[in-house]
């Protein structure tokens, strides 16, 4: 069984009051502790597909399942708490570096949850070699890199199945985006899978590479995955 599964997935916008769907028939599945790459031309509908599976957009026809568990049986809440949909640029809020790995938790579909302690925090940002990153530092201070990386520690410290990545490194130097990548491999282990969008070349990262274009899914070998 797959651990996350999509399928006839369509996506319906309007243009000008005319409809337009990016894809109307995209399906894959997600496999327990691996981190594909879903990589396509511009305007293939990436983003379209990352936010469909995070049920973020209104006008979304398919089938979804987690653990084999179809999405109708979780509240769109619910869902997106397990299926976590992250944008390339990062929600940052005025405040410290706990205020921002915290920000989950001050909303409401996360009120009564237990916040993680300083403790738990201090070893994730010790597992993104984030070392000189204290929780107290002002988050106004840190760099893309490092913003990028707490963003990624925020929605992995929320526990998510599911973690999808739009992008997160397309605004970063080479170096940064590693640390990402390296970051994101860390992270995503026995118990969680990962689609990421990715306009770099193959950084070794990621287990299998999906090609969405014109409207299809295909699983593409990792030799040509950058073409
Ligand atoms: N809210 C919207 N309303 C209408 N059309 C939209 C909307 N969002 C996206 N589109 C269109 O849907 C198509 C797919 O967009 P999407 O952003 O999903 O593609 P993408 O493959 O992620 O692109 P890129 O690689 O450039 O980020 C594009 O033609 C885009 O213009």
């Amino acid at each position: 069984m797959a651990f996350f599964e999509a399928r006839g997935l369509a996506v319906s916008y309007r243009r000008n009051g005319v409809p337009f769907e990016p894809f109307s028939d995209v399906g894959f599945e997600l496999f327990e502790g691996q981190i594909a790459d879903l990589v396509g031309p511009s305007g293939s509908g990436k983003s379209s597909l990352l936010c469909a599976c995070a049920r973020l957009l209104p006008k979304t026809s398919g089938t979804l399942a987690l653990r084999g568990v179809d999405s109708k049986s979780f509240s769109p809440e619910e869902w997106r708490r397990r299926v976590c949909y992250v944008p390339q640029k990062p929600t940052v809020v005025a405040g410290t570096v706990r205020d921002n790995l915290l920000l989950p938790w001050s909303l409401r579909v996360r009120r009564g949850d237990k916040a993680p302690s300083d403790e738990a925090l201090r070893s994730l940002i010790a597992e993104a070699a984030l070392g000189d990153v204290d929780l107290d530092r002002d988050a106004a201070q840190l760099s893309g890199g490092e913003l990028a990386r707490v963003a990624l520690l925020r929605a992995f410290a929320t526990r998510p199945d599911v973690l999808l990545l739009d992008e997160v490194d397309a605004a970063l130097d080479a170096d940064s985006a590693g640390s990402v990548s390296r970051l994101t491999r860390r992270l995503v282990r026995g118990d969680t899978a990962c689609l990421r969008i990715r306009h770099r070349p193959p950084d070794g990262a990621a287990d299998r590479t999906l090609r969405l274009e014109r409207g299809k899914i295909a699983q593409v070998d990792h030799a040509e995955a950058g073409a």
